[in-house]
């Protein structure tokens, strides 16, 4: 049976793949940017016309809407521009967790680059202590209803990673779960940044690595098999290693049966990958043969402002392109919680005690 639209937002959502910077309102980027001074886009329209919320969150949309990665990363510097203070960071990271939350959210592992916000004098130390606060008054004002774990990224194309790693292992018991590589893909290898990857894995530490979406096998053959993934972020390119034969039969090449072998799971972002041309479209995204073929799928959102998304919406059009049932949608929130950079107890108690009676409650009502 197709779910409707209000029981995909009442489904409860497990998100291991969103970025702070990619998810302001653009009402609180206008007023960030009047307190900071910083200039925003010309959106367009009527010279003299204010700025809206309404029109500089469809120029996010447009602008990213470019079919490359790099032209997409470009409008980042209008987020990244108004979130250089503790308040500022606090603020977006309390809005964030509200969102989520109301959008039947219950699970999610929020990165963004500390790197990128010490532009005004914050320490590395400063910047994840005001998101964490962000995030405990957005817990706190939606009752607990959501669990948020922060995950620091490294830019690819810088040279801090393993500073920012040893600030996520110094922060592993404050709300930091996680590591992870961002940025433009070609001509940043993963392997880069080996020093911090190695320094991760002595530490009992977990990592993620954007990988296999602007840039194709060599880097998901990189990230896994010398760096060490624990997961891959987007890694739709793995498409490139299965072969479907004229009369239907599928065949894996060895890195494609490695990652399905080893259930390494992939944080597919659908609607972020037809924005930067890595998909065609949803109806042709790679998820849908991939969960044919039992990969450890997950779905996730990138950036909810440059797509114009949030889990549901990402859920709801895989539901339109799929005909996904209730059953589709639990099985790709079991497989995120499974993959949870959270310690397997506190995994366990969210599926056998949260998201499995939801949705065999949902499943009552049709
Ligand atoms: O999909 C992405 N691929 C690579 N890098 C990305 C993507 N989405 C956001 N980023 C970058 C831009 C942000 O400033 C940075 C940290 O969140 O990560
Ligand atoms: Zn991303």
């Amino acid at each position: 049976m197709t779910p409707t639209h209000d029981q995909v937002r009442r489904a409860p959502k497990v998100l291991l793949h969103d970025h702070l910077d990619g998810g302001l309102r653009p009402q609180t980027i206008i007023e960030l940017a009047a307190d900071c001074g910083h200039q925003l886009p010309d959106v367009g329209g009527e010279p003299t016309a204010p700025l809206t919320a309404e029109s500089l969150g469809r120029w996010f949309a447009e602008a990213a809407d470019s079919g490359s990665l790099v032209r997409y990363l470009e409008t980042f510097d209008h987020t990244v521009a108004v979130m250089q203070t503790g308040p500022a960071l606090t603020r977006v990271a309390r809005e964030c967790v509200e969102d989520l939350a109301a959008d039947g959210v219950v699970y999610a592992e929020i990165r963004y680059a500390p790197e990128q916000h010490v532009g005004t004098g914050l320490t590395l130390e400063e910047v994840v202590a005001a998101v964490q606060e962000g995030f405990d008054q957005g817990v706190a004002a939606t009752d607990g209803r959501i669990v948020v774990r922060q995950l620091l990224t490294a830019m690819r194309h810088q040279a801090r990673s393993m500073e920012i790693a040893q600030l996520a292992v110094a922060w592993r018991d404050r709300g930091v779960a996680g590591f992870d590589i961002a940025g433009a893909e070609a001509g940043y290898p993963p392997t880069r940044h080996l020093d911090a990857f190695e320094y991760l894995q002595r530490e009992n530490f977990h990592f993620t690595i954007h990988a296999g979406e602007a840039f194709g096998l060599p880097s998901i053959w990189q990230a896994i098999q010398w760096c060490g993934a624990d997961r891959l972020g987007h890694g739709v390119r793995i498409i490139d290693d299965i072969t479907v034969h004229d009369d239907g039969s599928v065949e894996l090449g060895r890195l494609a049966a490695y990652v399905r072998d080893k259930r390494i799971p992939l944080e597919m972002c659908p609607w972020s990958n037809v924005q930067t041309g890595a998909a065609e479209s949803i109806a042709e995204h790679p998820i849908g043969l991939l969960k044919k073929l039992r990969f450890r799928v997950t779905v996730n959102t990138d950036n909810r402002l440059m797509s114009q998304t949030s889990m549901t919406h990402e859920m709801w059009s895989l539901v339109e392109a799929f005909g996904y049932g209730l059953r589709d949608l639990e099985w790709f929130t079991v497989n995120a919680m499974k993959s949870a950079f959270l310690p397997f107890d506190e995994r366990l108690a969210l599926i056998q005690d949260h998201i499995k009676p939801a949705y065999a409650a949902l499943r009552e009502e049709t």
